[in-house]
Protein backbone atom coordinates (compact mmCIF):
# COMPACT_ATOMS: atom_id res chain seq x y z
CA UNK A 1 0.00 0.00 0.00
CA UNK A 2 1.22 3.44 -1.50
CA UNK A 3 2.59 5.33 2.72
CA UNK A 4 0.92 8.04 2.11
CA UNK A 5 -2.06 6.00 2.62
CA UNK A 6 -3.33 7.52 6.45
CA UNK A 7 -5.72 6.17 8.24
CA UNK A 8 -8.46 8.52 7.79
CA UNK A 9 -7.83 7.29 4.07
CA UNK A 10 -8.31 4.13 4.56
CA UNK A 11 -10.95 4.37 6.51
CA UNK A 12 -12.92 6.40 3.96
CA UNK A 13 -11.88 3.91 1.19
CA UNK A 14 -13.46 1.58 3.19
CA UNK A 15 -16.88 3.37 3.08
CA UNK A 16 -18.77 1.58 -0.14
CA UNK A 17 -22.71 1.95 -0.67
CA UNK A 18 -24.78 -1.65 0.10
CA UNK A 19 -24.74 -3.04 -3.01
CA UNK A 20 -26.56 -6.37 -3.10
CA UNK A 21 -24.83 -7.53 -6.80
CA UNK A 22 -21.54 -7.08 -4.84
CA UNK A 23 -22.52 -9.28 -1.88
CA UNK A 24 -24.04 -12.06 -3.99
CA UNK A 25 -20.88 -12.10 -6.10
CA UNK A 26 -19.39 -11.97 -2.77
CA UNK A 27 -21.30 -15.41 -1.79
CA UNK A 28 -20.68 -16.89 -4.34
CA UNK A 29 -17.11 -16.51 -4.62
CA UNK A 30 -16.88 -18.27 -1.07
CA UNK A 31 -19.32 -20.64 -1.80
CA UNK A 32 -17.35 -21.72 -4.32
CA UNK A 33 -14.15 -22.47 -2.29
CA UNK A 34 -16.56 -24.74 -0.14
CA UNK A 35 -16.71 -28.19 -2.43
CA UNK A 36 -17.10 -30.90 -0.24
CA UNK A 37 -14.08 -33.49 0.40
CA UNK A 38 -14.35 -36.24 2.75
CA UNK A 39 -13.07 -35.51 6.00
CA UNK A 40 -11.60 -38.86 6.99
CA UNK A 41 -9.11 -39.02 4.51
CA UNK A 42 -7.63 -35.59 5.31
CA UNK A 43 -4.48 -34.35 6.53
CA UNK A 44 -4.72 -32.26 9.89
CA UNK A 45 -6.24 -29.13 8.88
CA UNK A 46 -4.71 -25.95 10.47
CA UNK A 47 -6.27 -23.05 11.51
CA UNK A 48 -5.17 -19.48 13.18
CA UNK A 49 -7.53 -17.29 14.47
CA UNK A 50 -6.34 -13.74 14.22
CA UNK A 51 -7.64 -10.12 14.09
CA UNK A 52 -5.02 -7.70 14.87
CA UNK A 53 -6.99 -5.62 17.50
CA UNK A 54 -7.87 -6.42 21.04
CA UNK A 55 -11.58 -7.54 22.21
CA UNK A 56 -12.99 -8.51 18.55
CA UNK A 57 -13.47 -12.28 19.44
CA UNK A 58 -10.53 -14.01 18.42
CA UNK A 59 -10.33 -16.06 21.59
CA UNK A 60 -14.46 -16.58 21.87
CA UNK A 61 -14.75 -17.94 18.32
CA UNK A 62 -11.48 -19.98 18.45
CA UNK A 63 -13.09 -21.56 21.46
CA UNK A 64 -16.39 -22.04 20.08
CA UNK A 65 -15.30 -22.86 16.45
CA UNK A 66 -13.02 -25.68 18.53
CA UNK A 67 -16.00 -27.00 20.33
CA UNK A 68 -18.78 -27.27 17.77
CA UNK A 69 -15.88 -29.17 15.37
CA UNK A 70 -15.15 -31.62 18.46
CA UNK A 71 -18.96 -31.93 19.39
CA UNK A 72 -19.22 -33.01 15.30
CA UNK A 73 -16.68 -35.63 15.85
CA UNK A 74 -13.76 -34.45 14.76
CA UNK A 75 -10.75 -35.02 16.54
CA UNK A 76 -10.06 -30.94 17.14
CA UNK A 77 -7.02 -29.60 19.48
CA UNK A 78 -7.02 -25.53 20.01
CA UNK A 79 -3.71 -24.17 20.89
CA UNK A 80 -3.52 -20.80 22.77
CA UNK A 81 -0.93 -18.91 21.34
CA UNK A 82 -1.91 -15.33 23.30
CA UNK A 83 1.31 -16.72 25.09
CA UNK A 84 1.49 -14.04 27.18
CA UNK A 85 -2.10 -13.23 28.29
CA UNK A 86 -3.76 -16.75 27.69
CA UNK A 87 -7.49 -17.17 28.72
CA UNK A 88 -8.41 -19.92 26.40
CA UNK A 89 -8.43 -22.26 29.87
CA UNK A 90 -10.29 -19.49 31.40
CA UNK A 91 -13.05 -19.45 29.07
CA UNK A 92 -13.32 -23.24 29.21
CA UNK A 93 -13.06 -22.90 33.10
CA UNK A 94 -10.29 -25.28 32.95
CA UNK A 95 -7.59 -25.04 35.37
CA UNK A 96 -4.37 -27.20 33.72
CA UNK A 97 -1.24 -27.49 35.89
CA UNK A 98 0.93 -27.01 33.64
CA UNK A 99 1.57 -24.93 30.19
CA UNK A 100 3.45 -24.40 27.05
CA UNK A 101 6.58 -22.51 29.48
CA UNK A 102 7.28 -25.64 31.44
CA UNK A 103 7.17 -27.66 27.37
CA UNK A 104 9.74 -24.58 26.48
CA UNK A 105 11.80 -25.27 29.49
CA UNK A 106 11.71 -28.78 29.04
CA UNK A 107 9.62 -30.12 32.05
CA UNK A 108 6.90 -32.02 29.94
CA UNK A 109 5.77 -32.80 26.31
CA UNK A 110 3.29 -31.42 24.06
CA UNK A 111 1.64 -34.32 23.87
CA UNK A 112 1.36 -34.21 28.08
CA UNK A 113 -0.07 -30.86 27.77
CA UNK A 114 -3.42 -31.51 25.88
CA UNK A 115 -6.24 -31.08 28.37
CA UNK A 116 -9.48 -32.37 27.56
CA UNK A 117 -12.02 -29.75 27.36
CA UNK A 118 -15.83 -29.66 26.62
CA UNK A 119 -17.18 -31.67 23.58
CA UNK A 120 -14.07 -33.30 23.26
CA UNK A 121 -11.75 -30.56 22.48
CA UNK A 122 -8.75 -30.60 23.66
CA UNK A 123 -6.46 -27.44 24.62
CA UNK A 124 -3.06 -26.73 24.74
CA UNK A 125 -2.46 -24.15 27.13
CA UNK A 126 -0.10 -21.15 27.51
CA UNK A 127 0.47 -19.21 30.80
CA UNK A 128 -0.95 -15.79 31.57
CA UNK A 129 1.01 -12.91 33.52
CA UNK A 130 4.05 -14.57 32.82
CA UNK A 131 6.34 -11.92 31.01
CA UNK A 132 8.67 -14.50 30.05
CA UNK A 133 5.91 -16.28 28.09
CA UNK A 134 4.68 -12.64 26.52
CA UNK A 135 8.12 -12.02 25.01
CA UNK A 136 9.42 -15.36 23.30
CA UNK A 137 11.57 -15.01 20.38
CA UNK A 138 11.44 -16.54 17.20
CA UNK A 139 13.15 -19.82 18.13
CA UNK A 140 10.92 -20.11 21.08
CA UNK A 141 7.89 -19.73 18.88
CA UNK A 142 9.50 -22.04 16.02
CA UNK A 143 10.17 -24.74 18.86
CA UNK A 144 6.35 -24.34 19.84
CA UNK A 145 5.06 -25.10 15.82
CA UNK A 146 7.82 -28.37 15.61
CA UNK A 147 6.71 -29.59 19.18
CA UNK A 148 3.33 -30.57 17.32
CA UNK A 149 5.24 -33.11 14.55
CA UNK A 150 5.88 -34.89 17.82
CA UNK A 151 2.79 -35.86 18.96
CA UNK A 152 1.70 -39.65 17.85
CA UNK A 153 -1.10 -38.66 15.88
CA UNK A 154 -1.96 -35.45 14.32
CA UNK A 155 -5.68 -34.51 15.32
CA UNK A 156 -8.36 -33.54 11.99
CA UNK A 157 -8.07 -30.01 12.99
CA UNK A 158 -5.44 -27.90 14.68
CA UNK A 159 -6.87 -24.27 16.18
CA UNK A 160 -4.42 -21.73 16.74
CA UNK A 161 -5.66 -18.48 19.18
CA UNK A 162 -3.54 -15.64 18.25
CA UNK A 163 -2.82 -12.41 20.22
CA UNK A 164 -3.87 -9.23 19.24
CA UNK A 165 -1.61 -7.08 17.97
CA UNK A 166 0.96 -7.25 14.94
CA UNK A 167 3.91 -9.23 16.93
CA UNK A 168 6.21 -12.17 15.36
CA UNK A 169 4.42 -14.54 17.84
CA UNK A 170 0.95 -13.67 16.08
CA UNK A 171 2.63 -13.21 12.22
CA UNK A 172 4.70 -16.84 12.97
CA UNK A 173 1.37 -18.58 14.28
CA UNK A 174 -0.65 -17.10 11.63
CA UNK A 175 1.44 -18.14 9.21
CA UNK A 176 2.18 -21.80 10.01
CA UNK A 177 -1.57 -22.71 9.75
CA UNK A 178 -2.68 -22.96 6.54
CA UNK A 179 -5.55 -21.44 6.89
CA UNK A 180 -6.17 -17.61 8.62
CA UNK A 181 -9.94 -16.79 10.26
CA UNK A 182 -9.54 -13.09 10.05
CA UNK A 183 -12.28 -12.09 13.28
CA UNK A 184 -13.07 -8.76 12.19
CA UNK A 185 -16.08 -6.45 14.29
CA UNK A 186 -17.58 -3.41 13.05
CA UNK A 187 -15.42 -0.90 14.69
CA UNK A 188 -13.23 1.34 12.09
CA UNK A 189 -10.05 0.28 14.16
CA UNK A 190 -10.63 -3.56 13.96
CA UNK A 191 -11.03 -2.87 9.99
CA UNK A 192 -7.90 -1.44 10.33
CA UNK A 193 -6.29 -3.26 12.23
CA UNK A 194 -7.38 -6.20 10.40
CA UNK A 195 -6.25 -4.62 7.14
CA UNK A 196 -2.63 -3.98 9.20
CA UNK A 197 -2.28 -7.36 10.09
CA UNK A 198 -3.98 -8.61 6.12
CA UNK A 199 -0.95 -6.54 4.74
CA UNK A 200 2.08 -7.77 7.19
CA UNK A 201 0.79 -11.45 5.97
CA UNK A 202 0.57 -11.17 2.37
CA UNK A 203 3.83 -8.86 2.10
CA UNK A 204 6.01 -10.83 4.29
CA UNK A 205 4.89 -14.13 4.52
CA UNK A 206 3.47 -14.82 1.09
CA UNK A 207 0.06 -15.39 2.79
CA UNK A 208 -2.56 -15.74 -0.25
CA UNK A 209 -6.14 -16.04 1.32
CA UNK A 210 -8.01 -14.83 4.31
CA UNK A 211 -11.42 -15.97 5.75
CA UNK A 212 -12.95 -13.40 7.37
CA UNK A 213 -15.57 -13.93 10.01
CA UNK A 214 -18.18 -10.80 10.65
CA UNK A 215 -18.29 -11.08 14.91
CA UNK A 216 -20.69 -9.57 16.91
CA UNK A 217 -22.63 -7.80 14.21
CA UNK A 218 -26.94 -7.61 14.05
CA UNK A 219 -27.63 -9.93 10.90
CA UNK A 220 -25.64 -11.22 7.32
CA UNK A 221 -25.90 -7.85 5.75
CA UNK A 222 -24.46 -5.99 7.80
CA UNK A 223 -21.73 -8.97 8.11
CA UNK A 224 -21.21 -8.51 4.12
CA UNK A 225 -21.22 -4.72 4.60
CA UNK A 226 -18.33 -5.20 6.46
CA UNK A 227 -16.53 -7.59 4.48
CA UNK A 228 -17.01 -5.51 1.50
CA UNK A 229 -15.54 -2.55 3.32
CA UNK A 230 -12.40 -4.71 4.14
CA UNK A 231 -11.96 -6.54 0.51
CA UNK A 232 -12.34 -3.03 -0.91
CA UNK A 233 -9.31 -2.03 0.08
CA UNK A 234 -7.19 -5.27 0.54
CA UNK A 235 -8.27 -6.39 -3.44
CA UNK A 236 -7.00 -2.80 -4.29
CA UNK A 237 -3.83 -2.55 -2.16
CA UNK A 238 -2.55 -5.93 -1.47
CA UNK A 239 -2.30 -9.42 -2.78
CA UNK A 240 -4.40 -11.48 -1.27
CA UNK A 241 -8.08 -12.86 -1.04
CA UNK A 242 -10.61 -11.95 1.39
CA UNK A 243 -12.73 -14.39 1.56
CA UNK A 244 -16.54 -14.12 3.26
CA UNK A 245 -16.30 -16.92 5.40
CA UNK A 246 -19.20 -16.66 8.05
CA UNK A 247 -20.27 -14.57 10.55
CA UNK A 248 -21.55 -14.81 14.62
CA UNK A 249 -24.39 -12.37 16.23
CA UNK A 250 -23.90 -10.39 18.61
CA UNK A 251 -25.31 -12.26 21.58
CA UNK A 252 -26.34 -11.79 25.09
CA UNK A 253 -26.30 -15.36 25.68
CA UNK A 254 -22.64 -16.01 25.02
CA UNK A 255 -21.43 -13.06 27.09
CA UNK A 256 -23.16 -15.03 29.76
CA UNK A 257 -21.82 -18.27 28.51
CA UNK A 258 -18.77 -16.24 29.16
CA UNK A 259 -19.20 -15.36 32.52
CA UNK A 260 -20.08 -18.90 33.21
CA UNK A 261 -16.89 -19.79 31.86
CA UNK A 262 -18.63 -22.10 28.92
CA UNK A 263 -18.90 -22.64 25.79
CA UNK A 264 -22.04 -21.11 24.37
CA UNK A 265 -22.10 -24.18 21.98
CA UNK A 266 -22.61 -26.15 24.87
CA UNK A 267 -24.70 -24.05 27.43
CA UNK A 268 -27.19 -22.92 24.92
CA UNK A 269 -27.01 -24.97 21.70
CA UNK A 270 -29.75 -23.06 20.42
CA UNK A 271 -29.26 -19.98 21.15
CA UNK A 272 -28.15 -17.43 17.46
CA UNK A 273 -24.60 -17.57 18.22
CA UNK A 274 -24.17 -21.02 18.74
CA UNK A 275 -26.20 -22.10 15.48
CA UNK A 276 -24.01 -19.58 14.17
CA UNK A 277 -20.67 -21.28 15.44
CA UNK A 278 -22.18 -24.86 14.15
CA UNK A 279 -22.96 -23.34 10.62
CA UNK A 280 -19.25 -21.97 10.92
CA UNK A 281 -18.12 -25.47 11.98
CA UNK A 282 -19.94 -27.22 9.01
CA UNK A 283 -18.24 -24.61 6.41
CA UNK A 284 -15.05 -25.25 7.60
CA UNK A 285 -15.51 -28.50 7.35
CA UNK A 286 -15.78 -27.72 3.74
CA UNK A 287 -13.13 -25.58 2.91
CA UNK A 288 -10.77 -26.76 0.04
CA UNK A 289 -6.97 -25.82 1.90
CA UNK A 290 -4.61 -24.08 -0.67
CA UNK A 291 -1.53 -26.19 -1.86
CA UNK A 292 1.16 -26.51 0.53
CA UNK A 293 3.83 -26.42 -1.95
CA UNK A 294 6.31 -23.82 -2.59
CA UNK A 295 6.01 -22.85 1.20
CA UNK A 296 9.20 -21.56 2.67
CA UNK A 297 8.06 -20.73 5.63
CA UNK A 298 7.77 -23.08 8.91
CA UNK A 299 4.48 -24.33 8.91
CA UNK A 300 2.34 -26.74 11.35
CA UNK A 301 3.12 -30.29 10.74
CA UNK A 302 5.43 -29.43 8.02
CA UNK A 303 8.68 -31.92 9.50
CA UNK A 304 6.50 -34.67 10.13
CA UNK A 305 5.14 -34.18 5.86
CA UNK A 306 8.77 -34.19 5.24
CA UNK A 307 10.28 -36.90 7.39
CA UNK A 308 7.12 -38.99 6.17
CA UNK A 309 8.47 -38.05 2.58
CA UNK A 310 11.79 -39.32 3.16
CA UNK A 311 10.79 -42.81 4.10
CA UNK A 312 11.93 -45.27 1.31
CA UNK A 313 9.18 -46.90 -0.28
N1 LIG B 1 -20.73 -12.52 19.31
C1 LIG B 1 -20.61 -11.88 20.48
N2 LIG B 1 -21.71 -11.40 21.12
C2 LIG B 1 -21.60 -10.72 22.29
N3 LIG B 1 -20.43 -10.48 22.89
C3 LIG B 1 -19.29 -10.94 22.33
C4 LIG B 1 -19.32 -11.67 21.10
N4 LIG B 1 -18.04 -12.00 20.77
C5 LIG B 1 -17.26 -11.51 21.74
N5 LIG B 1 -18.01 -10.86 22.68
C6 LIG B 1 -17.54 -10.12 23.86
O1 LIG B 1 -16.25 -9.60 23.56
C7 LIG B 1 -15.35 -9.95 24.60
C8 LIG B 1 -13.97 -10.12 24.03
O2 LIG B 1 -13.91 -11.33 23.32
P1 LIG B 1 -12.54 -12.16 23.19
O3 LIG B 1 -11.85 -12.26 24.51
O4 LIG B 1 -12.87 -13.42 22.49
O5 LIG B 1 -11.73 -11.19 22.25
P2 LIG B 1 -10.23 -11.34 21.74
O6 LIG B 1 -10.20 -10.77 20.38
O7 LIG B 1 -9.74 -12.72 21.90
O8 LIG B 1 -9.49 -10.39 22.77
P3 LIG B 1 -7.91 -10.32 23.10
O9 LIG B 1 -7.19 -10.01 21.85
O10 LIG B 1 -7.83 -9.20 24.09
O11 LIG B 1 -7.54 -11.67 23.66
C9 LIG B 1 -15.93 -11.19 25.23
O12 LIG B 1 -15.54 -11.31 26.58
C10 LIG B 1 -17.41 -10.98 25.09
O13 LIG B 1 -17.88 -10.25 26.20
Amino acid sequence: MNQAWGLQQLLAAMVVPPSPATAAASGDQADGLLAAVPSARRPCRTIAVAGGKGGVGKSTVAVNLGVALASAGHETILLDADTGLANVDVLLGLSPPQHIGHMLDGECTLESLLTPAPGGLQIVPSGSGARRLAQLDNNQLAAIIRAFDDLPQPPEYLLVDTAAGLSDSVTMFAAAAAEVILVVCDEPASLTDAYGLAKVLSRDFGVRRLRMVANMVHNEGDARLLHQKLARVSDRFLDVAMEFSGWVPHDERLRQAIKRQAAVVELWPSSPSARAFKKLAESVDKWVEPGRAGLDRISFFSGREASAGEKPG
